[in-house]
């Protein structure tokens, strides 16, 4: 049986008479869930480590927990428990959301054109730049605390509305901060390769990457100040081209970091058949990915993290998951919770 933060989601049916204790054992605190149904219960018994440790009929558990005491009763009737739910793709940290623009989307304003026209995250980098680490926080954890209430226990969480060194840096420490102290897993992901920052070529920003942020980057993980565990590159005609995209996700391999990153989402790229080579743990979007690179995935073990609710909102093709699980291919799912796709909840549309 996985773990509750694991990437595995099983359902139990809910049924009438459902119950469960909380139980105090000599060496922990644990759970003991009991499922009553029609004359039979399941009781999977949670410990402190999240893992069940076993499920089966009451008496059966009852007798294998006999030694434990009880420390509190939950009535589950009507319920489903379930483990958590991991968000694998979100950009939870920004100052200055984007409302205004689902008018210009709903006129029929594209992503890129906005993008294009100084907007999308250009704007919400200018907002975050200027926030302080506080505010960044405090939003932060309040957007952290919803997700978790949502249901999701593990949710990777990248930086990428700075852009310049020193608000990269902010960003990231605040994803350190709520690591540290919230009752949530994280996963922190990197993403100084977002856009091209304003005044920049894509060159120049990928020479300032490699240059000065991943060698600071590495500087504070070797001090322990932050933990970082992705690289990511938003790997898009118009913001970063293949040959840029291999220049950063190199170089953040290099430093240890693991590969995961945008990639075959609004055109054609081969970002696929580039994350495959480089042994990418991750791609997301792909909703414009080749059969080649589908295949490529599959054959790397290259995880595919779709995210349904960005497709829907902003009027792409839906990502072809059947034909990726079909080829082998790992799938997994993320909300993409950012400005510009406001989901909280990996169950629900907003
Ligand atoms: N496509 C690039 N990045 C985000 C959107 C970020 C934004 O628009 O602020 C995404 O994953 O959908």
């Amino acid at each position: 049986m996985s773990g509750l933060g694991g990437a595995s989601v099983r359902f139990f049916r809910p049924c009438p008479g459902l119950e469960s204790w909380c139980l105090r054992s000599s060496a922990s605190i644990s759970k003991l869930n009991s499922i009553s149904c029609s004359g039979l219960c399941v009781l999977p018994p949670v410990c402190r480590d999240g893992c069940i440790k076993a499920v089966g009929p009451a008496d059966v558990i009852h007798s294998r927990f006999a030694g434990a005491t009880f420390e509190s009763k939950i009535d589950c009737t009507g319920k489903c428990v379930l483990p958590g739910l991991v968000d694998a793709h979100t950009h939870p940290v920004w100052a200055g959301d984007r409302v205004h623009e689902f008018a210009m989307k709903l006129a029929g304003a594209s992503y890129m054109e906005i993008h294009q026209a100084g907007g999308g995250i250009h704007f919400t980098v200018e907002h975050t730049q200027k926030a302080t680490e506080e505010e960044l926080f405090t939003t932060f954890k309040h957007r952290l605390e919803r997700m978790r209430r949502a249901g999701s226990t593990l949710v990777e969480c990248k930086s990428g509305y700075g852009l310049n060194l020193e608000t990269e840096l902010k960003m990231l420490r605040v994803i350190e901060r709520a690591r540290q102290s919230m009752d949530i897993g994280i996963s922190s992901t990197y993403c100084g390769a977002h856009s091209v920052p304003k005044g920049k070529t894509a060159t120049e920003a990928t020479d300032d990457i490699i240059n000065n942020h991943l060698p600071k980057l590495k500087e504070l993980q070797q001090s322990g100040e932050i933990h970082v565990n992705n690289i990511d590159v938003f790997c898009e005609k118009g913001v970063f081209d293949l040959a840029s995209t291999r220049r950063i996700l190199q170089a953040g391999k290099d430093t240890g970091l693991q590969i995961n990153f945008h990639g075959d989402e609004l055109h054609p790229m081969k970002s696929a058949e580039l994350g495959a080579e480089l042994g990418a743990q991750a791609i997301s979007h792909l909703e414009e990915v080749s059969d080649e690179g589908i295949t490529a995935m599959a054959k790397a073990k290259c995880a595919a993290v779709l995210l349904p609710t960005t497709a829907y909102m902003l009027r792409l093709k839906q990502p072809q998951a059947r034909r990726m699980l079909d080829e082998g291919v790992i799938v997994a799912l993320g909300s993409d919770f950012n400005p510009n796709a406001y989901c909280f909840s990996m169950v629900s549309y907003p």
